[in-house]
């Protein structure tokens, strides 16, 4: 998919980046690391609509009716759900490198970032049981299918837009992620009308909001630390090779997302921000370089020699668009992603990077080491200048995928909401959107698990609003929240 080129992203030319297609979406090819958000992030979401089942109270009931976590034990999660969440069975030694140098640098370790607290750095569990990915099509539509569920019907290679008329007695819910939701509204005839006019379709509800306020969590990719000592040789590869095909167990249970992560609250004024949440992720993705100079892809399983320092901006002020394509308007839709056109965004990835340089020292005590050679387009500019840091944001910032925000859900005076706290799309009968495109602010972290709370309420909306039973309880009566300490750490 490539998005439009913009002058303050990869390098002006426009992104390109690949979609997740197929049963899971974008569950079955993630970095799997469930993260839930801050409770602030929640607590934002229900001020807007005022409804206080999206508030964090409520959320978290959800989040542990999706979750089978045997792993922590705590009112925070729970292990009767369908999705599985744990430890992965193996950690990387670039991991534990950077968890001794976060700890020396003096920032907080947090056990559990989906307890009471976020911020500070975290081992982080991901969403697998014994050492295999559990998508949301594994968790939850492959089980029923295996019981034939009644009513329960799966087809795939079907394009909504144009394989197939579907009817249905009750509601039609729309789940096809953020930069594809709006699309099929705008084709249904469902969003701002003169984008739908333009592209020669009739428009049936003008909605300006349908395709408006997208946000992603954009990252520059231009610091990476390398790890001369580290083993990459093949016979390692054939054992963790076979300790996978027979055991589930060893280095490819892991993701190359290192299984370890920072939340961080840059105090950077205007950028946003719900209470009490962090700004900023540090993310660790692992690649490998072999003896003779052949890099494999970043997306590599194997160990890794090179660890890529990567900043995401949380709480993005900058927004994109979804619009329909004038003159294809069912082929792809047009993604402006706009990323980094706010200066705050840009102060806040530049601080996620300075944290990357400031800990180097520590790093190289541990073999690992920050590589200050400048990225090719920026070569004009010195290492770790602010000017050498604009170029490499400019160059090299890139999606991490959490596409989210453009179906929004709000108050149905809004004209820029497009469902109700309901999670109908306002102005239509029977049609609902339940994908990570009605987050009305993308949540601080990874966006996997909110979308699954999402889905999980919106299970619970659409038996409601039908007279049906509630298919299960939550399994845990909530007990009285209380707010989480709030504890920076130190920056630097
Ligand atoms: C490479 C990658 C890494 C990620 N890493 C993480 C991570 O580590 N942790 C985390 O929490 N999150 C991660 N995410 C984000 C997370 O997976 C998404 O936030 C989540 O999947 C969003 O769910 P969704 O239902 O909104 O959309 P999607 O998962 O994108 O699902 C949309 C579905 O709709 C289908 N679809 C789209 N258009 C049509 C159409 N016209 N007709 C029929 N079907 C259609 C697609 O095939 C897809 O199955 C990552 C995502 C990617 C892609």
């Amino acid at each position: 998919m490539p998005s439009t080129p913009e002058a303050t992203n990869c390098g002006g030319k426009g992104c390109v980046f690949p979609l997740p297609f197929g049963t899971g979406g974008g569950s079955s090819v993630n970095g799997m690391m469930y993260v839930r958000g801050c409770s602030g992030d929640f607590d934002r979401w229900c001020a807007l609509v005022d409804d206080p089942r999206w508030c964090y109270t409520n959320a978290l009931n959800y989040f542990k009716r999706s979750e089978k976590n045997f792993e922590i034990i705590s009112r925070y999660h729970s292990a009767l759900g369908p999705m599985s969440v744990s430890w992965p069975p193996h950690n990387y030694g670039t991991a534990k490198a950077f968890e001794g140098a976060f700890a020396a640098k003096g920032y907080s370790r947090v056990d559990d970032i989906n307890g009471p607290g976020q911020i500070g750095y975290s081992r982080i569990q991901t969403t697998t049981g014994c050492g295999k990915r559990s998508s949301t099509y594994r968790a939850f539509v492959e089980p029923a299918l295996k019981s034939n569920r009644p009513g329960l019907t799966v087809l795939t290679y079907a394009d909504v837009q144009k394989d197939r008329t579907a009817y249905a007695a009750k509601e039609v819910i729309i789940t096809a992620g953020a930069l594809h939701s709006p699309q099929i509204l705008m084709c249904s005839g469902i969003g701002p009308c003169s984008d739908i006019e333009a592209a020669n379709l009739r428009c049936w509800v003008d909605r300006p909001g349908v395709g408006q306020n997208l946000q992603d969590h954009p990252r520059p990719t231009a610091m990476e630390f390398k790890c001369p000592l580290c083993d990459v040789d093949w016979n390692t590869r054939k054992r963790d090779l076979n300790e996978y095909d027979l055991l589930h167990l060893g280095a490819l249970t892991e993701a190359a997302i290192l299984q370890l992560t920072a939340f961080v609250n840059t105090g950077i004024e205007g950028a946003g921000l719900p209470e009490k949440c962090p700004d900023l992720q540090i993310i660790l993705l692992g690649a490998t370089e072999s003896k003779d100079g052949e890099r494999c892809m970043d997306n590599d399983v194997w160990r890794h020699n090179i660890v890529k320092w990567l900043p995401a901006v949380l709480h993005p002020e900058s927004r994109g668009e979804v619009t329909l394509d004038p003159s294809d308007p069912f082929g792809r839709p047009v993604v402006t992603l706009g990323y980094f056109t706010s200066q705050n965004d840009v102060k806040v990835a530049i601080r996620g990077l300075e944290m990357g340089v400031a800990m180097a020292d520590e790093l190289a005590k541990r073999g690992l080491i920050l590589d200050r050679t400048p990225i090719p387009p920026c070569r004009d500019f010195e290492f770790a200048t602010r000017e050498y840091w604009e170029c490499a944001i400019n160059a090299t910032s890139y999606t991490l995928w959490h596409f989210s925000g453009t179906c929004s859900m709000g108050k149905i005076t809004n004209p820029l909401a497009v469902v109700d706290s309901s999670l109908r799309v306002i102005g239509v009968d029977g049609l609902s959107v339940c994908d990570a495109s009605v987050m009305p602010f993308v949540t601080s972290g990874n966006t996997n698990a909110p979308t699954c709370m999402i889905a999980e309420q919106c299970a619970d909306l659409v038996r409601a609003r039908h007279g049906l039973p509630e298919y299960r309880e939550s399994p845990f009566p909530e007990p009285p929240f209380q707010d989480p300490p709030f504890s920076e750490p130190p920056f630097g």
